[in-house]
């Protein structure tokens, strides 16, 4: 395989106060499947070095939002800008080999080891592409991640005998190991246990302080799961957004009950966040 660069961002990239386009920006989206629209004109914009959450109840568009951002699938209606480059006019795959995603719904169809899955994170492929190699600095930035997530001792594990945890740790490695500068995290810490679910939040924040133009949206169903970088959230219910902005505005306890349609208290206390039933 070669490894296609990406061309310059697209001259219709929409710009930001400094000139930059921004990481994300979603305009008007509407996404149609199976004949019901599950997005409805979804607005949002991540700037560089921005840490969002995004959170909702079941069925809310979360991941479907994700996917769009991935450059997993087109939108209906609407624009979708990602680091620059208009979904539509661009191939998707040299657009996913720039963005790290822990997807659950990623499917390894082979059985890979451990450190082969890692290495499809920079091929942006499911599987690794016959007669590819990494560089011996790949390697060695897989194998450092492989350890950062508790996986030295398993690197050469093969998938279909990993547990779902040990499964999750490998797929947050292969989502930083091609230094994104775009981080996807659908419900990352899923399967992880106590120990993993810190160590993995240690490794966030790790790579916000190594990489401060790196920007992330992040789904969970768990405030307790926030890293405490979080600068922005957005709200989503029924596949619309009911408040987006930075944090401490959006993840209120009158933000999140609306959200949920149940009443809930929000507290934060050390930076990390706490919900409760109010
Ligand atoms: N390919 C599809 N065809 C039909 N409906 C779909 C498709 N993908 C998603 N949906 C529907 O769109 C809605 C949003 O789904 P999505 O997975 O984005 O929600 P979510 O907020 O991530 O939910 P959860 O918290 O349960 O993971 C759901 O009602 C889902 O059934």
């Amino acid at each position: 395989m070669t490894t296609t660069d990406l061309a310059p961002a697209s001259q219709d990239a929409p710009g930001s106060a400094d000139g930059r386009p921004p990481v994300l920006e979603l305009a008007g989206v509407t996404l149609r499947r199976a004949g019901k629209e599950i997005l409805h004109g979804i607005d949002l914009r991540v700037e560089a070095g921005e840490h969002w959450a995004v959170l909702g109840p079941n069925g809310a568009g979360k991941s479907t939002v994700l996917s769009l951002c991935g450059a997993n699938q087109h939108p209906t209606t609407g624009t979708v800008h990602v680091l620059g480059h208009r979904l539509g006019r661009i191939e998707l795959q040299a657009l996913r080999r720039m963005i790290g995603h822990v997807d659950p719904r990623h499917r390894v169809a082979s059985p890979l080891t451990v450190e082969q899955v890692v290495l499809t994170g920079l091929t942006g492929s499911a599987d690794l592409p016959r007669r590819w190699e990494p560089t011996p600095d790949q390697a060695e930035h897989a194998r450092e991640l492989i350890a950062s997530v508790g996986m030295g001792d398993r690197a050469g594990l093969r998938w279909p005998t990993l547990s779902q945890g040990e499964r999750g740790r490998a797929l947050i490695a292969r989502a930083l190991v091609g230094r994104p500068q775009l981080l996807l995290l659908d419900e990352p810490t899923t399967g992880l246990d106590l120990a993993a679910r810190e160590r993995f939040l240690t490794a966030l924040d790790g790579v916000v302080a190594e990489q401060p133009t790196t920007s992330t949206l992040l789904v969970t169903h768990h405030l307790e799961e926030l890293p405490s970088t979080t600068s922005h959230a957005a709200l989503l219910r029924d596949g619309a957004i009911v408040a987006a902005g930075p944090v401490d505005e959006v993840l209120t306890s009158a933000g999140v009950s609306e959200a949920f349609a149940h009443p809930i208290r929000v507290e934060r206390t050390h930076g990390r966040w706490h919900a409760s039933g109010a």
